[in-house]
């Protein structure tokens, strides 16, 4: 565990890191892909929708920005700009997709909306050489990149010059090497832009001259130094309570809060009897034994059984799930004299699949029951340290902090729990034939050495059932389905190759082990077009 750099009451996350790229957000569904290829390379970043980037850049005073793409077409009369003040500051942009049309327009070029646009995987031809590509694409060089868009810049702005075109977009690549202004119809952020990270990292380093010096224990002191400024600490301070689930997520944003403002926090975990087998002791010893926060753990059982007794729709199950949480947390705040936030370890992934970041146009996949199933009726306000990470980044910072590996390492596991691996309506019955088999196969896949090398596996209840024969009987019992995928950050997944052996041996566990199931079959789904979960 490197150490902390405490930050003072009073202070400012700008006071610690001295490189800084301002993302102004025109509404992408991409827009913290770009933050986070920026963190790869070593640059603090913060993301501010274009109606408020004026402020953000007055006060970070950044080395560099990086306009996002949108779903905007800019001859539209209301299309969104970019602050005029930006072009003249003399600092380095780098316009994506939408990005590169609006600086185009604002500076002096053209745009054409076309009914046929490029969507998907493109190739672009260079045809000069470009600081921002220095090291890795050369002139002649044909690439492969990502793109989506229907307009595109059929006249350039006064000092640009075209750098590489694809079939799609003749200015595909468009630099003013001057004013270090940089256009690009692709988008760099995507991992189907396969050289896209390092033209990110050109982008902060050759470009605006950055060294690359912020990492993980710079966010963890931003982090700590904006809790502090949330909560407010000592005797005048606010109280927080925590909703711990014994997760990575959860468990890096308690420790987190707990450095920022001791023992102003409290975690609390529910047992909603949506819990996987022997989960409420694991979590409460290996807790316990960890740390030294006040951990409340509360029996909930009956109530959350109860509300979803008759509920067989996916998305009303969630928003039960998610409102009952929180009158739970709030609850247990009561009884501890009050709380005036709730804190969760909430990611970027729940946020983006239940609502959309900053106001764009993104659809609703799946209501997170701590993002779009919360309540709108909500006595506390919110902490989320973690709102802007992916997973993988968590553990990062997980590991800064020192968390023990047991947490670490371990598979995601969805708030609503085994409410959402049950279609159809959830029962304690249905619950306990659940985790009994999703025990099996976690423990046959630990038998085998493959846990660190799936990132998520779990069973899932059927609500089929099929006719079998055991001891010459017949059986008519449900079926269950396993899962297994290997993924980075949950957003897109593929399915684990598990030897047929292996399956053959957990099916047959399963079905002669645990009363009510007869048949297992493995789901062959990637995401997309599947999600990891069934509901
Ligand atoms: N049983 C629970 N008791 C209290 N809070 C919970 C519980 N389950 C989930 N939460 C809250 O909801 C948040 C989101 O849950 P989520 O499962 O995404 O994260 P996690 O459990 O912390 O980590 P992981 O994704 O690794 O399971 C948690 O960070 C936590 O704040
Ligand atoms: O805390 C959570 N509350 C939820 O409501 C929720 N829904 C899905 N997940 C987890 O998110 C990741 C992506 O899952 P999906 O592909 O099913 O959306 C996977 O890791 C899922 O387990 C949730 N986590
Ligand atoms: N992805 C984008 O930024 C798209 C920009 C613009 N809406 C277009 O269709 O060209
Ligand atoms: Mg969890």
């Amino acid at each position: 565990m490197t150490e902390l750099l405490v930050p003072e009451a009073g202070f400012t996350p700008e006071a610690l890191h001295s490189e800084s790229i301002l993302i102004v957000d025109f509404g992408s569904q991409v827009t913290q892909l770009i933050a986070r290829r920026v963190r790869e390379a070593g640059v603090y970043s913060e993301i501010a929708p274009f109606n408020s980037a004026a402020e953000a850049f007055e006060r970070m005073q950044p080395d560099g920005i990086i306009l996002s793409g949108g779903p905007s077409s800019v001859n539209d009369e209301d299309a969104p700009l970019v602050p005029d003040a930006f072009y003249q500051a003399g600092v380095p942009i780098l316009g994506i997709c939408y990005g590169q049309q609006v600086m185009a327009k604002q500076l002096g070029g053209e745009i054409t909306s076309h009914e046929m646009g490029e969507f998907g995987r493109a190739f672009v031809d260079i045809e000069t050489t470009s600081t921002l590509f220095e090291g890795v694409w050369s002139k002649g060089e044909r690439h492969q990149v990502w793109m989506s868009h229907g307009d595109k810049v059929t006249s350039l702005a006064p000092g640009f010059t075209t750098v590489g075109t694809s079939d799609g977009a003749p200015f595909a690549i468009t630099a003013d090497e001057e004013r270090r202004f940089y256009g690009i119809q692709f988008h760099p952020e995507v991992v189907h832009t396969p050289d896209g990270a390092k033209l990110i990292g050109n982008f902060a380093r050759h470009v605006c001259g950055l060294t690359g010096d912020w990492s993980m224990a710079e966010y963890r002191a931003t982090k700590i130094a904006e809790i502090r400024e949330q909560v407010g600490v000592g005797p005048d301070g606010g109280k927080v309570i925590c909703g711990l689930s014994g997760g990575v997520d959860s468990s890096v944003a308690a420790i987190l809060i707990h450095e920022a403002i001791g023992d102003q926090l409290t975690c609390v975990f529910v047992d909603h009897g949506l819990l996987r087998l022997n989960e409420r002791e694991q979590v409460e010893t290996l807790f316990r034994e960890h740390y030294h926060i006040p951990l409340v753990v509360v029996e909930a059982e009956d109530r959350f059984m109860a509300g979803l007794a008759g509920q067989t729709d996916p998305e009303k199950k969630r928003k039960f799930i998610g409102g009952e949480f929180i009158a739970v947390f709030e609850e247990e705040a009561a009884k501890l004299g009050g709380a005036d936030f709730l804190a969760q370890g909430t990611l970027y992934p729940d946020v983006i699949e239940s609502v959309s970041f900053t106001g764009g146009p993104s659809v609703t996949i799946k209501s997170h029951h701590n993002v779009g199933g919360l309540p709108e009726r909500m006595n506390m306000a919110l902490v989320e340290p973690l709102r802007e990470l992916f997973k993988d980044e968590v553990r990062d910072l997980g590991r800064e902090l020192g968390l023990d590996d047991k947490f670490v390492g371990r598979h995601p596991f969805p708030g609503p729990g085994l409410a959402i691996r049950i279609p159809g309506e959830v029962t304690k019955e249905r619950c306990d034939i659940l985790r009994k088999a999703d025990a099996i196969y976690l423990d046959e896949i630990r038998n085998a050495g493959l846990y660190d090398a799936i990132w998520q596996a779990f069973a899932v209840l059927l609500p089929v059932k099929t006719v079998g024969v055991m001891g010459d009987a017949r059986t008519y019992d449900s079926v269950c389905a396993l899962r297994a995928v290997t993924s980075t950050d949950g957003m897109t997944a593929d399915i684990f190759p598990f030897d047929a052996s292996f399956l053959t041996g957990c099916a047959t566990r399963i079905v002669n082990e645990v009363k009510g199931i007869n048949r297992v079959v493995y789901d062959y789904t990637s995401k997309p077009p599947g999600t990891i979960e069934w509901e």
